[in-house]
């Protein structure tokens, strides 16, 4: 395999390209209200189900949550990370889906994408290697972090190399943390995560020991959530209404103007 790192670029599933980073000035936008109280006048992005909506909009009418992330992000990047088959891709998309203006980009599928002919992350794995694999992964988040409105689904992997933290960084990253039996239980048929093939030891031992190395780099993302025996659906919502309070939490820091000279060794004599 080889890639150049000139085609490491993600390739979007909409017809949409997210703007470039650069445009964006302020990351995050606060609504003139915390939480999820809505104030009728705010302005939900128009699509065709809520326009719809609103022609036989009712009094108390509220809108997705998910939706009115969109303005309080202001552009800023969501990254999805956690172990294999935590639910990374199926959320992703989903929360994409339901915010409206964000679009859905899964490293995983960048890297499928760059590999020749059907070649999957697997065969890349076996004939490269973990190292080789981590390095393209890098590159591809690279790639990835200068494009704004994304919701992006990671590897698992992706938390174990302190340059990633960098990039990953720039957005807000949320953590998704099901219990090993649900992930052993979701990937049991499934034969495309190289990590859990072989028969020396069950996939769930194997997710133990992978975990174990790496629950405390997960555990730096901003927004943890954890996960029980709720759908995708659910698992949204309670990330949506997580991301919503570490917003509320951790509010945009406004730009502070110097303070005026001519109040040095002014009146209060502070300063003196
Ligand atoms: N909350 C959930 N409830 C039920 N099934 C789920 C849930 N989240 C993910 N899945 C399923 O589990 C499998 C692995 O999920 P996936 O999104 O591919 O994980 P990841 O991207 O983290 O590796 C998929 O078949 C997916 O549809
Ligand atoms: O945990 C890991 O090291 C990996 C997770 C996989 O992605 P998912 O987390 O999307 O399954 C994929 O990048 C590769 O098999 C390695």
């Amino acid at each position: 395999f080889v890639i150049h790192p000139s085609f490491v670029r993600p390739t979007f599933t909409t017809a949409s390209r997210p703007a470039v980073r650069s445009t964006v000035s302020s990351p995050l936008q606060p609504l003139h209200v915390g939480g999820f109280d809505y104030q009728p006048d705010d302005e939900i992005p128009s699509n065709p189900i809520t326009a719809e909506k609103a022609d036989d909009i009712e009094e108390g009418f509220t809108p997705d949550p998910a939706r009115l992330l969109s303005p309080r992000l202001g552009g800023t990047n969501l990254y999805l990370v956690g172990l294999m088959g935590s639910g990374k891709s199926a959320v992703g998309r989903e929360l994409a889906l339901r915010m409206g203006s964000y679009t859905f980009i899964d490293t995983d599928e960048v890297i499928t994408n760059l590999l020749p002919g059907d070649a999957t992350i697997s065969d890349f794995f076996e004939s490269e290697g973990e190292e080789e694999f981590r390095k393209i992964e890098s590159q591809v988040l690279a790639g990835v972090h200068g494009y704004v409105r994304c919701v992006v689904s990671t590897g698992g992997g992706i938390v174990c190399l302190p340059q990633n933290w960098s990039k990953l960084q720039t957005g807000i990253v949320v953590f998704l943390d099901p219990s090993l039996d649900v992930i052993a239980d979701r990937l049991k048929n499934d034969d495309s995560r190289p990590l859990l093939q072989g028969d020396d030891e069950s996939p769930k031992s194997k997710l133990e020991g992978i975990m174990n190395k790496r629950r405390k780099m997960y555990e730096q993302a901003d927004v943890v959530v954890k996960i029980g025996e709720e759908g995708v659906e659910q698992v949204v919502d309670v990330l949506v209404r997580e991301t919503h309070k570490f917003i509320d939490e951790n509010p945009p820091k406004q730009y502070q103007q110097p303070e005026d000279s001519a109040d040095v060794g002014g009146d209060d004599g502070a300063k003196q």
